[in-house]
């Protein structure tokens, strides 16, 4: 069973108001924030690292009464080097790139080792088979619905197989799905059987936060439960 979490990206906010933005985001009903860690290599920008994720970190402490969960996206072309440094500054999951390792299983350990979720993130040009190896020691596969680096983009719906593909053969794994995600491209990413939702541009620009969010969630919600794989547990 799965649920529905939905992911702002922070990579839309603004930085200079970043611990507002954040909390924001979680008062309006946000499960995750989705944090990209760009290096300007594995990816053409260069965003943020562990220190803000520390900071970050300082501003929203873990909790079980109120969503904290920071889902760290690594785009950056040595994952194995950050994993220690992440785990330090208060990250929740460690998502790496498989086009950026060698060795994408002895990376899944050295992430759990710490303390870690684990995933794994293909871009739009991977094939989706590359994951079937890896899906059952996964925590959450992420199919890139934009080539990563920029948001903003446009969400590209010829993705969706992958998704769906991944739900047919691992129904009970998170499957996240990032760029381009708001109000017209849900029904697809949903329909397809994603159930984590990273949206950036659409969560931060929209005047109600709060009913996007929702929005989004009632689509996830409606899809895996026509699946029968809904974990209605708050
Ligand atoms: O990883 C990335 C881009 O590389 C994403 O997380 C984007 O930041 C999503 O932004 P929007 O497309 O939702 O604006």
């Amino acid at each position: 069973m799965v649920k529905p979490l939905i992911a702002p990206s922070i990579l839309a906010s603004n930085f200079a108001d970043l611990g507002c933005q954040c909390h924001k985001m979680l008062d309006n009903g946000a499960d995750w924030l989705h944090i990209d860690v760009m290096d300007g290599h594995f990816v053409p920008n260069i965003s943020l690292g562990p220190p803000i994720i520390s900071s970050l970190r300082k501003e929203i402490p873990r909790s079980d009464t109120k969503p904290s969960f920071f889902d760290c996206h690594m785009m950056v072309s040595e994952p194995e080097k950050w994993v220690e440094e992440i785990a330090k500054a208060g990250g929740d999951s460690y998502t790496f790139h498989y086009e950026a390792t060698k060795d994408p299983l002895a990376l899944v350990k050295l992430i759990k080792s710490h303390g870690l979720k684990a995933a794994c993130a293909i871009k739009p040009g991977t094939s989706v088979d590359v994951l079937y190896p890896l899906g059952e020691y996964l925590d959450m596969a992420l199919v890139m619905t934009v080539e990563p680096g920029f948001g903003g983009q446009k969400f590209m719906a010829d993705m969706m197989p992958k998704v769906e593909a991944l739900r047919t053969k691992f129904p009970k794994l998170n499957i996240q799905v990032d760029g381009g995600l708001g109000k017209e491209t849900i029904p697809a990413a949903a329909g397809a059987g994603a159930n984590v939702i990273v949206a950036g541009t659409s969560c931060f620009t929209a005047t109600d936060p709060r009913e996007l969010i929702e929005f989004l969630r009632e689509n996830v919600s409606k899809n895996l439960s026509a699946r029968g794989l809904l974990d209605e547990k708050v």
